[in-house]
């Protein structure tokens, strides 16, 4: 059975390199759908009874494990030097400080990583991240998915 929860939230970034508008700071409205797989949870009485996980279970390790970190932070590539160094000027300025360029196929990726290590099978129901799909406009998405047993490749572990 898979399951999919959507959580958004807001981040500015830019792309320093773009041939276009997108080398200008500016920022998006993301969508993060999240799916897990499991087998649904037969146990009498449990709270959980009936369900891969709670969705406000879900929702509730996405947010602490990255979207409260993500919600309103700048996210920059470590090689942009003005941007970088801008930001670390502004007093207690929320900056995320990625290794990688912020495309939504690389934050797909690194959103996929650390969620992959949230995500624990407490039921014995060998619940798993199968996807994580972020949308950086509602015309624009990147689906980061498990590839046979391990994570898609994407970026390197960055904090
Ligand atoms: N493969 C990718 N291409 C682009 C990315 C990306 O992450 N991966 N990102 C951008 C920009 O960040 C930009 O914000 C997207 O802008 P745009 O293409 O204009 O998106 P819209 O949905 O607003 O475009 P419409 O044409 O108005 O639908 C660019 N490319
Ligand atoms: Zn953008």
């Amino acid at each position: 059975m898979l399951i999919t929860r959507r959580l958004e939230f807001d981040a500015g970034h830019r792309i320093p390199n773009h041939a276009s508008q997108c080398r200008h700071l500016h920022g998006h409205r993301y969508a993060l759908e999240i799916t897990l797989s499991g087998e649904i949870i037969r146990t009498e009485g449990a709270a959980e009874q009936g369900m891969v996980m709670d969705f406000s279970d879900v929702k509730t390790i996405a947010n602490t494990v990255l979207v409260d970190h993500w919600d309103h932070a700048f996210l920059v590539y470590q090689g942009d030097r003005a941007v970088v160094e801008f930001l670390a000027s502004l007093p207690e300025h929320k900056t995320v400080v990625l290794p990688l360029v912020p495309t939504v196929e690389n934050l797909a990726a690194e959103a996929f990583r650390i969620l992959d290590a949230a995500y624990r099978d407490t039921y014995g129901n060998q619940l798993r991240l199968q996807r994580v799909r972020l949308y950086e406009t509602p015309n624009n998405w990147a689906d980061a998915v498990r590839q046979g047993s391990g994570p898609p490749s994407g970026m390197e572990p960055s904090c």
